[in-house]
């Protein structure tokens, strides 16, 4: 709708809105006339009032209005707003080293924890949500990173009430590996928990002679959490796949420069990211900054990033692999890339 000069598409949309908003008013007025069904009524006039929301929400996305982020900068102060983008996933998949590397860029303001709105915290309200950023200049965006909105069924569906034309972040890994990150992080919570390959396989018994057949076990969080095209495709039926970047995680770790210019140019932000901004820990195993133009010492991400991951049987791996083979061809298809899992 770029052809709609700005102005004339804020005129349709408060014009639009109010003809929805009398015809609303008309309905609730007929529902007020006979007073012995208003109880009955209830329901009619809450659908009404939602489909106004929604419809509000949709006019603005389709004519490019970003109704919660548009804020003024009084006198070049900073103020607080809602996310312009957002990390939603996937957990264990390098998020944390994504966000951080954005750090470095001068026109990107984050949160530095997760703030699980959309997950958990929903009912505190934007006000709330607002409050929980980092304050910008104009011209910077506003960030947030909490890897399960992936997952959750209702975030796209907020995030989208929140502003239709958030950017969306995603970073993906062989969701093998990413199975033995998330356990490898509770085991070090629990260092009771039983052994990975006990925990992704059950032994069913099958045939005369009781042989035993691992099967994986799809319903184990870090097991289901690596079958990536059903959350894609929540994602997909509420934003437009423009709208969402997906960004593989093994690259990040081994050329972060290339990774992190396609990242900035999808946030529309000038490559400032570059190879001069990394070198590569031996002893950690993993990119880390440099800042060269500060002082500041060259740092890694902290201990619970890069943990060494414990020997898993190879047989336990191959099985997994045939698991998640037919789920990564779905995530290929639905994404348009692909990663190239084994
Ligand atoms: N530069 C750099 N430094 C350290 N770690 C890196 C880096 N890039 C990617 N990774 C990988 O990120 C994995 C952790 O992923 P997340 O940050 O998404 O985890 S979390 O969901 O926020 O807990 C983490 O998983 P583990 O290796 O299991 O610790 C790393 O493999």
């Amino acid at each position: 709708m770029k052809w709609i000069p700005v102005l004339s598409k804020r005129i349709i949309f408060i014009y639009v809105i109010l003809i929805f908003l009398l015809y609303i008013i008309y309905v609730l007025n007929t529902c007020l006339v006979d007073e012995s069904q208003l109880k009955g009524k209830y329901l009619l006039i809450k659908r009404h009032i939602s489909k106004y929301k929604s419809a509000t929400v949709r006019l603005a996305s389709f004519l490019g209005i970003d109704l919660h982020s548009r804020i003024t900068y009084p006198n070049g102060e900073s103020v607080k707003k809602l996310p312009d983008a957002l990390i939603i996933g996937v957990k264990k998949c390098g998020t944390r080293a994504l966000l951080e590397f954005l750090r470095i860029h001068p026109d990107v303001r984050a949160a530095g924890s997760e703030v699980h709105f959309f997950d958990k915290f929903y009912h505190k309200g934007f006000e709330w949500y607002r409050d929980k950023m980092p304050s910008t200049t104009e011209g910077q965006i506003t960030m947030e990173k909490t890897p399960s909105y992936w997952v959750t069924r209702s975030a796209p569906k907020r995030v989208y009430a929140m502003n239709p034309s958030v950017k969306l972040l995603a970073v993906v890994r062989d969701p093998v590996t990413r199975a033995i990150s998330d356990y490898t992080q509770s085991a070090s919570k629990r260092p009771s928990l039983p052994r990975f390959e006990d925990l992704a396989l059950v032994n069913s018994t099958v045939g005369w002679g009781g042989v035993r057949w691992s099967v994986v076990d799809a319903s184990w969080g870090p097991v289901r959490l690596g079958v990536y095209a059903r959350p894609l495709r929540r994602w997909l039926r509420r934003f437009p796949r423009g709208r969402l970047l997906l960004i593989n995680g093994e690259r990040l770790v081994s050329e972060p420069a290339k990774e992190m210019a396609r990242v900035q140019d999808f946030l529309g932000l000038k490559r400032v990211i570059t190879e001069k901004h990394f070198y590569f820990n031996s002893t950690k195993g993993f990119p880390c900054l440099l800042k060269p133009d500060s002082k500041s010492t060259p740092h890694c991400l902290g201990k619970t990033k890069g943990r060494s991951h414990p020997h898993i049987d190879p047989v336990a791996i191959e099985r997994l692999r045939d698991f998640y083979r037919p789920f990564n061809e779905r995530f290929y298809q639905l994404s348009g890339i692909n990663f190239g899992w084994p």
